[in-house]
């Protein structure tokens, strides 16, 4: 039997490149309100009470993190792809931190606050897992190609995916994504082995049969992703700044 050391820790990936960020420097690195994507991320976990430890997942090359962050935070170095990166992350929280919980959130979602971890753990911790979502709101549509006009290729005409799924049914995942880490560093290990492409934990939990939860987030806590997103979050932030006053924990 596995005895617990700790309950939460979260593990934040953070050793992408940022390519559709088209900037000089990986994105967790870009600032606002004088702080990195990073830190505004790191910050919130570290100042949850219910998070035991913080675990920062980096490139290889990367000496940025650990100069810039508070030595409390744990920082290891990350793969080629995100689930890798994720992987190392939940290996290293199950056999040196050996924590019951992972809570898994991208550093590049700086608009994560302690409400929706509270409400994430306290909806999570009775089931076998789950994951902060947003329900679509939009008509979604599925096509094979990239392209908006598909003129020279029949098979490209989009569907109308609410055709099959009403709107309630389609949600957008965010994270955190909440999972014990046994279950998860087994799911992951199965998927990677496979070679399955799965760009978040809930895809690899699904491959074990389990039936993630989805909690409602928020617009606040979408992931920088495109240039014109750094505003966005730039203002969310200051919003977020506004609200908080002196309280430096948020
Ligand atoms: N090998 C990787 C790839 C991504 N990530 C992290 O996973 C999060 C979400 O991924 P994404 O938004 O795709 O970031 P990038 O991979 O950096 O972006 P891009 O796909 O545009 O290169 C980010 O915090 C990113 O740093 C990671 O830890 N390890
Ligand atoms: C994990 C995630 O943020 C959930 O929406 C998303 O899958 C990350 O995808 P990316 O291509 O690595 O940004």
């Amino acid at each position: 039997m596995l005895t617990f050391n700790s309950r939460y820790t979260a593990i934040i990936p953070a050793a992408g490149i940022g390519r559709r960020m088209q900037s000089d420097i990986p994105k967790q690195y870009l600032t606002i309100a004088g702080k990195t994507l990073l830190e505004h991320c790191v910050n919130v976990f570290l100042c949850h009470p219910l998070i035991d430890h913080v675990v920062v997942v980096v490139h290889p090359n990367d000496a940025e993190a650990a100069r810039l962050l508070s030595k409390d935070v744990h920082v290891i170095t990350g793969g080629a792809q995100r689930a890798d990166s994720v992987l190392a992350g939940v290996q290293y929280a199950q056999e040196t931190l050996r924590s019951e919980w992972v809570l898994v959130h991208d550093a590049a979602r700086p608009g994560i606050n302690m409400a929706l971890i509270d409400n994430l753990i306290a909806t999570v911790k009775g089931t076998e897992g789950g994951i902060l979502a947003l329900p679509a709101v939009d008509t979604v549509k599925g096509a094979s190609r990239k392209t908006q006009c598909a003129t020279d290729d029949s098979d490209a005409v989009p569907t109308t995916i609410d055709k099959t799924l009403n709107r309630e049914t389609i949600w957008l995942a965010q994270t955190p994504q909440m999972f014990k880490t046994a279950a998860l560093q087994q799911a992951l290990e199965y998927a990677l082995s496979k070679k399955l492409q799965i760009t978040d934990e809930a895809s690899a939990m699904e491959l074990m049969g389990v039936e993630v939860c989805l909690v409602e987030g928020t617009a606040e806590n979408f992931k920088v992703t495109k240039p014109a997103d750094l505003a966005l979050a730039g203002f969310y932030i200051s919003q977020k700044n506004n609200l908080k006053g002196a309280n430096a924990c948020e």
